[in-house]
């Protein structure tokens, strides 16, 4: 599994804690930037670049964090083809998966602390997409996308 990451300043530190977390396991992670936690950058920039990289399939799935998760996935999900979920339990990053086929997940550094957080981590890298009736619905979410791309 390769996973693409990126932030913004406000979650640049839980970037670095994810991606230490995912390599420490044997993952290969992609840091899509920013580099540096001192500057002040702006964060639909590293969505939309993590987003390309999964739409494009340059990796597996993105990983995104701001100071709430919020901005940064409202970036991402403007790109066709994404499915990015805002989670801050291990409920909804595990269902995210199964039933809505999550393929980036944003978490928010002002929100979660560091064991949470990579406690969602690790239960969504490890959770499957259910299909079945699940498929239907997010074919309908495709279509609706489709719709207004047109
Ligand atoms: O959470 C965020 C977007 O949803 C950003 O990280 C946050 O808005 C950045 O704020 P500031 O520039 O005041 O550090």
């Amino acid at each position: 599994m390769k996973i693409g990451l990126g932030s913004d300043h406000g979650g640049y530190n839980l970037k670095k804690e994810i991606v230490r977390y995912l390599e420490g396991k044997g993952i290969e992670c992609v840091d899509f930037g920013p580099d540096n936690s001192l500057e002040s950058v702006d964060y639909p920039v590293y969505g939309e670049v993590v987003a390309n990289a999964v739409v494009r399939e340059e990796v597996d799935y993105g990983i995104l964090c701001c100071g709430t998760g919020i901005g940064i996935s409202l970036a991402a999900n403007k790109v066709p083809g994404i499915r990015c979920a805002v989670v801050s339990d291990v409920f909804s990053a595990k269902m995210s998966k199964a039933h809505n086929d999550a393929n980036m997940l944003s978490l928010g550094e002002r929100v979660l602390g560091r064991g949470l957080a990579l406690e969602i981590v690790e239960a969504w890298i490890n959770t499957e997409f259910e299909g079945d009736r699940h498929s239907r619905r997010v074919d309908m979410i495709k279509e609706i996308e489709k719709k207004h791309s047109k």
